[in-house]
C-alpha cells in the first residue's frame, strides 16, 4: 500500500482547527465594504494566538572547578602551586523589549551555560554563557519558588568580573567544611552530577496554570519599560585553584583544599510570567481615522501625526488625568481589512486589542465625502469589528464607545446624524481632534467604562450597512 492510498484519518480531520469553521465565520462576505478586493499574502503566523501567561523554570549554570596542580622545576622538586579558579557560571536574564509581544517564543527550561573548569599555570575557566529571554513591555513575574537574585536594572546586567576570586566560598568556607569530594579530584563526579539533576525544582508542564494559592508570591517584579532586565537565576561560583586555596587556607583552621575546590551549582527559581494589560483604552479605528491626534488631544502624549496611512507603527500610550484617577489609553495601529490574515499590520494589531480593558472605535465621518474615496463610517465599524472577531472570537465583546471624528468637515454633520440612525447600542461622541472639540465629553464617557458604570458593547447585528 502506498502511502497515497492510505486514508487520512478521522481524528485529524475533526482536531485540525484549519478545517474546522467556526460559527462567527458565516458572516455573509458581502459584510465587508469591499468583499471582491483581494486576498493579502497569509504569512504562516496566521494560527498563532497570544501567550499572555507561562510559566518558566530557571537554573544558573554551574561553575567550573579549581584545578590543583603543582608546577616543579630542577631547583623547586616539589613544586609550587599553579592552579587556576574554576569561571562563573552563566545568569539567566529576562530583557524587555517591545520586539516580542507574548511568551510564546519562550521555552519552559532554561540553563545558564556550564563554566569552564580552572587549568594548570593559574588560568581561570571560561565564564558560563548567560541565557538572555526577551519578554514584552508589561511582564509582570509572580514567583512560585526560589529567590530572584537582584533587582531590575536599565540595560543588560554586567557579568561579574572573571578574574574575581569566586565570592560565596569566601564568604561562607564553613558551610562546606564536612565535604566529602575527593582531595585529587577537580572535577565533579558523576553521582554528583546526577544529584543536581534530582534536585532540580519541580515544574509545572508548559499549559499548566494553576497554581496553589498560598505558594506563589504574586507581584515580584515588573519589566514596563525598554531596555529593564532582572536575572532570575545566577549561575554558580567557581571553585578555587590550589593558588587561591593555599592563600586562602593559610592562617584557617581549615586544611583540606577539597572542600573550596569545587564550582558551586546556579540558582534556580519557578516563576509565573504575566502579560498585563497594556492601557485601560485601545482607540481602534481605521489608518488616518485620526486616533493619534486624538490621542494627544486626550492626552499630553506626543505620538506621530500624518496624513499618510499607518504613521502609527506600534501603540502610542498617553494618561488621562482625572482629578483623582486617571486612566491609560493605547492609540494602536491603525488596522485595514484582512489585518487577521496579517495584512497590514495585521496581528500586531490585534494583539494589542486583546491587551486592553475599554475600546473606543474611532471613525472618520469625513471618509468617502464629496465623491473622494473612502469608507463611510457605519461601513468601517463594521469592518473594524469582523476583523477582530475573525481574529478571535469575542475580541470585541469588551465595553466600547464610539468616536466620530473630523465633525469639522464639510458634510460631516449629516453624516453623524446618519451614523445615529445606523448604529445602536453605544454611545457616539462627535469629536474634532484637531480641535480639540467635544474632548472633555468623551473623557467623562471613557471615566464611566473605565469604571465599568457602563456595559455598552458594538454588535455587528447593531450596525446597518444597506
Ligand atoms: N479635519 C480634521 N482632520 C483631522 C482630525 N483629526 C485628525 N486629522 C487629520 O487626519 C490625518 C491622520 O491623522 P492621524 O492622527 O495620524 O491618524 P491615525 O488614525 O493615527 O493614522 P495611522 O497612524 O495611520 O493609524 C492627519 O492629517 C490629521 O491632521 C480632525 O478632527 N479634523
Amino acid at each position: 500500500m502506498t502511502w497515497l492510498s492510505r486514508a487520512v484519518p478521522l481524528r485529524y480531520l475533526t482536531s485540525n482547527r484549519r478545517l474546522q469553521k467556526p460559527p462567527w465565520m458565516t458572516y455573509p462576505a458581502a459584510f465587508y465594504s469591499d468583499s471582491t478586493e483581494k486576498k493579502g499574502k497569509v504569512t504562516p503566523l496566521q494560527e498563532t494566538r497570544m501567550r499572555d501567561r507561562f510559566t518558566l523554570y530557571a537554573r544558573g549554570g554551574e561553575g567550573g572547578n579549581g584545578c590543583s596542580s603543582l608546577r616543579r622545576s630542577r631547583t623547586d622538586r616539589f613544586g609550587k602551586p599553579d592552579g587556576g579558579n574554576g569561571g562563573r557560571g552563566g545568569d539567566v536574564i529576562l530583557e524587555c523589549t517591545h520586539a516580542v509581544w507574548d511568551f510564546s517564543g519562550l521555552q519552559p527550561h532554561v540553563k545558564g551555560g556550564k563554566a569552564g573548569h580552572g587549568t594548570s599555570k593559574n588560568r581561570i575557566g571560561n565564564r558560563g554563557e548567560d541565557k538572555v529571554l526577551q519578554v514584552p513591555i508589561g511582564t509582570v513575574i509572580h514567583l512560585q519558588e526560589g529567590e530572584l537574585p537582584s533587582q531590575i536594572q536599565v540595560g543588560s546586567p554586567k557579568s561579574s568580573d572573571p578574574w574575581d576570586l569566586p565570592g560565596t566560598l569566601v564568604d561562607d568556607p564553613a558551610s562546606d567544611e564536612n565535604s566529602d569530594v575527593d582531595q585529587d579530584s577537580s572535577v565533579v563526579s558523576e553521582s554528583e552530577e546526577e544529584s543536581v539533576a534530582a534536585s532540580a525544582l519541580h515544574v509545572g508542564t508548559e499549559e499548566e496554570t494553576d497554581f496553589e494559592e498560598g505558594q506563589v508570591r504574586y507581584n515580584v517584579a515588573e519589566l514596563t519599560e525598554e531596555g529593564q532586565s532582572i536575572i532570575i537565576a545566577r549561575g554558580g561560583e567557581g571553585g578555587l585553584g590550589n593558588v587561591s586555596a593555599t592563600r586562602y587556607l593559610r592562617g584557617t583552621k581549615f586544611t583540606k583544599t577539597s572542600t573550596i575546590k569545587c564550582g558551586s551549582l546556579g540558582t534556580e527559581s519557578v516563576l509565573i510570567l504575566e502579560l498585563k494589560s497594556i492601557a485601560d483604552v485601545g482607540l481602534v479605528g481605521m489608518p488616518n481615522a485620526g486616533k493619534s491626534t486624538l490621542l494627544g488631544a486626550l492626552s499630553r502624549a506626543k505620538p506621530r501625526v500624518g496624513h499618510y496611512a499607518f504613521t502609527t507603527l506600534r501603540p502610542n500610550l498617553g494618561n488621562v488625568n482625572y482629578d483623582d484617577f486617571s486612566v491609560t489609553v493605547a492609540d494602536i495601529p491603525g488596522l485595514i481589512k484582512g489585518a487577521h490574515q496579517n495584512r497590514g499590520l495585521g496581528h500586531n494589531f490585534l494583539r494589542h486589542i486583546e491587551r486592553t480593558k475599554v475600546l473606543a472605535y474611532v471613525v472618520d465621518l469625513a471618509s468617502g465625502l464629496d465623491g473622494c474615496e473612502g469608507v463611510t463610517p457605519w461601513q468601517q465599524l463594521r469592518d473594524l469589528v469582523m476583523e477582530l472577531e475573525y481574529h478571535e472570537e469575542g475580541l470585541s465583546d469588551r465595553s466600547s464607545l464610539i468616536v466620530a471624528n473630523k465633525i469639522d468637515e464639510d458634510g460631516a454633520d449629516e453624516r453623524l446624524e446618519e451614523l445615529e440612525r445606523r448604529v445602536r447600542g453605544v454611545r457616539i461622541f462627535p469629536v474634532c481632534a484637531v480641535l480639540e472639540e467635544g474632548v472633555d465629553e468623551l473623557k467623562d464617557g471613557l471615566k464611566m467604562l473605565v469604571n465599568g458604570e457602563g456595559s455598552e458593547r458594538l454588535k455587528l447585528e447593531n450596525i446597518s450597512v444597506d
